[in-house]
């Protein structure tokens, strides 16, 4: 009999708090071998503080924290070697080119990756001898996360990776993602773009105020009954939608669930999306942003705290 392979990340229980704020509320959450989970949350929901604990940077509270097997808090120096972190808004010593830095943090791996190739892969071959505080925010971005993967990590903590990425680069972080897990490589990432986690994740744990507030792969999180669809679209906020709700299907329901972002839920046809539109028409609105798809993990967040992701 085979034994279970022990989690990459295995988190219980876990508070966090600063002063009297408490950014981290009993949150647990697991990330098995070889996978890729994406915390998934708005601004200060707890998901850097978590992470940040994780990687055994910052202080538990309370709960119980295994990385690798391992408690960050007291084993730094035996996860270092095999753990990748990549840090929210990275930093480094400003006049340290891009090559040097990244041949630096490979002088500390026993097996690293080549700096040269890592930085072809990560399109920064002509910032090669570009100082850190020249490079664009973009570069800087895809240097910290080479840092993060020249040692060859079993585990790597990518803390939003793509925040202010161009299309372009985002895709290519995307693509790195993948390949990592093909790797056998275990991620764990935070982001409040849901479509990176919907994306890239194979489990999503969505928190706000430091609690979980749903969990599960994107597909069971968006799952539905089959012929239900979503109508979205945003306009004036606080529309009176009475008229246009005695003129929908039985079954359809409109909802703002924040200042001027309409949802209907419900069947979606032809002649639901053309009643939306009438309506606006007559109260002089343009409905922008109209979208009919299958629920979103954003349409989740919504449902589940009243709230936008962004
Ligand atoms: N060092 C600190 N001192 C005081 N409060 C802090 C500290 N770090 C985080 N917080 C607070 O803890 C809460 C959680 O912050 P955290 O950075 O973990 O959220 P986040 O989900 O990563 O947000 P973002 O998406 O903006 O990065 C916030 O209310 C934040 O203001």
């Amino acid at each position: 009999m085979s034994a279970t392979p022990v989690p990459a990340v295995d988190v219980s229980g876990l508070v966090k708090r600063f002063g009297p704020t408490t950014a981290v509320d009993g949150l647990s959450l697991r990330l098995d071998q070889g996978t890729v989970l994406a915390l998934l949350g708005p601004n200060g929901a707890g998901k850097t503080t978590t992470v940040e604990i994780c990687e055994g940077f910052l202080r538990r509270d309370a709960g119980s924290v295994r990385v690798l097997g391992l408690d960050p808090a007291t084993s730094g120096d035996r996860l270092r070697p095999r753990v990748g972190v990549m840090p929210q808004g990275g930093g480094a010593y400003p006049g340290v080119r891009a090559e040097e830095m990244l041949t630096l943090v490979a002088a500390c791996a026993a097996n690293p990756l080549s700096p040269a190739w890592l930085l072809d892969v990560l399109g920064l071959e002509s910032a090669r001898r570009t100082p850190y505080k020249r490079l664009s925010g973009g570069q800087q971005q895809r240097l910290s996360l080479a840092c993060a993967l020249v040692g060859r990590p079993e585990l790597v903590f990518l803390d939003e990776p793509t925040a202010g990425l161009d299309p372009q680069a985002r895709r290519l972080v995307w693509e790195l993602v993948a390949a990592l897990r093909a790797d056998g490589v275990s991620v764990l990432l935070t982001t409040h773009v849901m479509e990176e986690a919907e994306e890239l994740a194979d489990h999503v744990v969505i928190i706000d105020k430091g609690r979980v507030v749903a969990e599960g792969s994107p597909r069971q999180l968006t799952a539905e009954q089959p012929d239900a669809a979503r109508l979205r679209f945003r306009a004036t906020p606080g529309l009176d939608t009475s008229e246009l709700c005695a003129a929908l299907p039985n079954g359809c329901r409109i909802d703002e669930p924040s200042p001027g972002a309409y949802q209907l839920s419900g069947r979606v046809d032809p002649q639901v999306v053309s009643a939306v539109t009438a309506w606006c028409a007559r109260q002089g609105v343009l409905a922008e942003e109209l979208h009919v798809g299958r629920r979103s993990l954003e349409d989740v967040f919504l449902e589940l705290t009243g709230r936008e992701l962004r």
